[in-house]
């Protein structure tokens, strides 16, 4: 039922959410007698419990309330006398956020701070400090790598290197031809991107092929670019970072959400797929969640664009102050030399 919630992958496990509301009620009145019930459905015990009498319900929810007594009636159970609460304004409500308060504002304002913990990477030197960015496909990655180069970063695209690294003569043009024969050969003589696509997409033996010989070297230009930039932040843009642990080379990971409806309307507008080739695409990959869980940074290109550079620049303005922290000592990292 939460995936109809707006960043709903922000939101705690069932079990988690029992034990606040528990610990809430036993603070406020250790004597009452309560049960708190997982709900699988939008009812819930309300519809079959003969011992409940009064259902409180906010002004918005009244016609649950009612549908909850429909269905008590047609179960031969006594209506429940509905109590409903009168909402509270949001005081100072932000753009997209509801007029009232609710726990999506809450989740809304989460986006571009540090959701999870940044554990400083003692592996890499702190400078330049690099920031490996990933989300799944059309989740808005590239907007976001163009604010974050407004803002000042160097964004490395690590798609743009994957195309370079098998253009005919380099390095992996020869790997690729052997393993997948001459049928992804374009009549241009480089590889047909189209072709190789349809292949490993359609194979994960052969998309894991593609990605042993491919992957080392991504990761080696990625490295030389770092080592002779002269910028502070670096951004690392790669839709496959978690996949294929570049990660450990980063100082924290940031990462793209939006909806899966939405996910689904811009494949559709901007790749040209039917709703159904576009599901399979999103399916092909790790779910939302996955991403959220392992990102320090989180946003939410949905809504209008300059909302997005919002969240970016509020996630930018946080990041100058860890990086000074980072250099006043407060935070460790290794001097050492990138290897
Ligand atoms: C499969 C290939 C030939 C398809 O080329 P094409 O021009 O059609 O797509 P493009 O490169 O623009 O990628 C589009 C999107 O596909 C997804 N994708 C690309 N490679 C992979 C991969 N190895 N695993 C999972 N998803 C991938 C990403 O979401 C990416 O943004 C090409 O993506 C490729 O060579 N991939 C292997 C190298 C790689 O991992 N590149 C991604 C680095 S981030
Ligand atoms: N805030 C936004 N509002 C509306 N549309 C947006 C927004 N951000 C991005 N889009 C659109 O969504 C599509 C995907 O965005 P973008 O190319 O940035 O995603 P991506 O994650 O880099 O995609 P991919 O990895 O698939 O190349 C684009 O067509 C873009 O115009």
């Amino acid at each position: 039922m939460i995936k109809s919630k707006l960043l709903w992958e922000f939101i705690e496990g069932v079990d988690v959410r029992i034990k606040n509301v528990t610990e809430f009620l036993n603070d406020i009145c250790p004597e009452l007698e309560y049960r708190v019930a997982k709900i699988h459905d939008p009812f819930g015990p309300a519809v079959v419990d003969d011992t409940m009498q009064l259902l409180v319900i906010s002004q918005e929810t009244i016609q649950g309330g009612m549908k909850i007594n429909e269905i008590r009636k047609a179960n031969d159970l006594p209506e429940l006398h509905l109590l409903p609460l009168q909402l509270i304004d949001e005081p100072n409500p932000g753009p997209n956020e509801e007029k009232k308060i609710s726990s999506s504002n809450t989740r809304i304002r989460m986006l571009g701070t540090v959701i999870h913990p940044i554990i400083p990477n003692t592996k890499i030197p702190r400078s330049p400090y690099i920031i490996g960015l990933t989300g799944g496909i059309a989740s808005g990655k590239s907007g976001v790598a163009k604010h974050l180069t407004d803002l000042g970063a160097h964004v490395i695209y690590c798609d743009d290197i994957g195309h370079e690294v098998y253009k005919a003569g380099k390095p992996c043009f020869d790997a690729l031809l052997v393993y997948f024969g001459k049928r992804i050969i374009a009549d241009n003589g480089e590889v047909n991107r189209k072709i190789l696509g349809e292949i490993v997409f359609s194979d994960k033996k052969e998309l894991d092929k593609l990605n042993s010989i491919v992957w080392p070297h991504i990761l080696e230009e990625v490295e030389n670019i770092i080592n002779n930039t002269d910028k502070k932040v670096v951004v690392v843009e790669a839709a496959v970072m978690l996949m294929a642990g570049w990660q450990n080379r980063c100082h924290e990971v940031w990462t793209t959400v939006v909806p899966r409806k939405e996910v689904i309307s811009r494949l559709v507008n901007r790749n040209g797929l039917t709703e159904e080739q576009a599901v399979a695409r999103v399916e092909a990959q790790p779910p939302s969640t996955f991403f959220v869980e392992h990102a320090n940074v989180v946003f939410c290109p949905y809504w209008e664009v300059d909302y997005t550079r919002q969240q970016v620049l509020k996630a930018w303005e946080l990041l100058q102050g860890r990086i000074a922290q980072l250099h006043e000592g407060k935070l460790q990292c290794d001097e050492g030399k990138r290897h």
